[in-house]
């Protein structure tokens, strides 16, 4: 039987963390389980850097970006011997269960945890939307709503100047804030891992839709880790009838107040986790498929092929 679950947020952060700590704490409190936070990441485990919570300790932060809890990255939690010094310091308070809340690298500290004899569970807070066994991420319709409001102020500007705005946004090595973002704001050109990225190609659409189209302006999205975006702004001042300019939202898009999608989605997952740590399950993610909360071994979903997304950049390519 569980008696003290411990939770963590780990990786990037995102909005709607807290609004999954706070679900995971009052879930676990109302069913007579002891919640203790420990605080940015694997290293709280490590550093024994734990606090009790209670209700009022998640009291306002359900509106709040960021974590409550703080968030890291550890590389060296990948060695066996930083493992079990973690596995030492949670059975020395009591830890009998762990809640992670973070991405794929979070999701295999969570497996090796529970290979390890503390049941642990792992929730997806990315903004990226590259994980695995879910659907939707806890964050990303917030950086989507971020995302979108950049991009019409951009398009504002762009129009009034003839400009071809460059907008490299997140997304680790996944597609989908850009792809979610460009339909949203009616891009006309949109870059991706699955995409593929040809400059020339760029370069030359560009000028058909100044010259063929009459294209005022051009909003181009794409993601980070492609190209250099303020290297391509210039090849598209001098190579087309557009102005180029890049812009690189950044960090930006990690923060500000989840949206009400993100708060339901961290609810009810932090809820889900609880309910599999009370059933003695560990080792497994949650997620959400065709709107039904689930769940799945780690495993598994680290193995899973992310779903397709050919429909929407064939819708996409529609819109244009
Ligand atoms: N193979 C692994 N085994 C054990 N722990 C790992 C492993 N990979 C990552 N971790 C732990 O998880 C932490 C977070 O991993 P990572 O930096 O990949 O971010 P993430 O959870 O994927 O989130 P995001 O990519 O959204 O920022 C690492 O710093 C490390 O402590
Ligand atoms: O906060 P850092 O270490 O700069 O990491 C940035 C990375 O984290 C993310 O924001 C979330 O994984 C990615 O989109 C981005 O590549
Ligand atoms: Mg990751």
């Amino acid at each position: 039987m569980v008696r003290k679950i411990g939770i963590l947020t780990s990786g990037g952060d995102a909005p709607g963390m807290n609004a999954a700590i706070r679900a995971v704490t009052r879930v676990a409190l109302s069913n007579g389980i002891e919640v203790v936070g420990v605080r940015d990441g694997y290293r709280g485990l490590l550093d024994e850097n734990f606090e009790t919570m209670t209700r009022s300790s998640v009291s306002d932060i359900l509106d709040r970006g960021g974590t409550k809890l703080g968030s890291a990255r550890l590389p060296e939690f990948k060695e066996d011997e930083v493992q079990e010094r973690c596995v030492a310091t949670m059975k020395k308070s009591g830890i009998d269960a762990l809640v992670v809340i973070g991405g794929d690298g979070s999701y295999r500290g969570a497996l090796a945890l529970t290979q390890r004899g503390i049941n642990c569970i792992g929730l997806p807070g990315t903004i990226d939307n590259d994980i695995p066994g879910t659907d939707f991420t806890i964050g990303f319709d917030t950086a989507l709503h971020t995302c979108v409001e950049c991009v019409d102020k951009l398009r504002d500007t762009s129009s009034s100047h003839h400009r071809a705005s460059v907008v490299e946004v997140m997304g680790n090595h996944c597609g989908d804030l850009a792809l979610y973002t460009a339909i949203s704001c009616g891009a006309e050109m949109v870059i991706t891992p699955e995409t593929g990225y040809d400059e020339l190609e760029v370069l030359e659409k560009l000028r058909y839709l100044g010259e063929a189209v009459h294209k005022n302006h051009a909003i181009i999205i794409i993601s980070e880790k492609i190209t250099d975006v303020d290297a391509l702004a210039k090849k598209i001042s001098q190579n087309t009838g557009f102005s180029g300019r890049a812009t690189v939202l950044g960090h930006i898009q990690r923060g500000g107040s989840p949206t009400p999608k993100d708060r339901m989605l961290a609810s009810m997952m932090g809820e889900k986790a609880v309910d599999l740590l009370m059933e003695g399950i560990g080792g497994q993610c949650v997620g959400i498929i065709d709107n039904c909360i689930t769940s799945m071994p780690i495993n598994e979903a680290l193995e899973r092929p992310r779903q397709s997304r050919k429909r929407l950049y064939r819708l996409f390519d529609r819109l244009v």
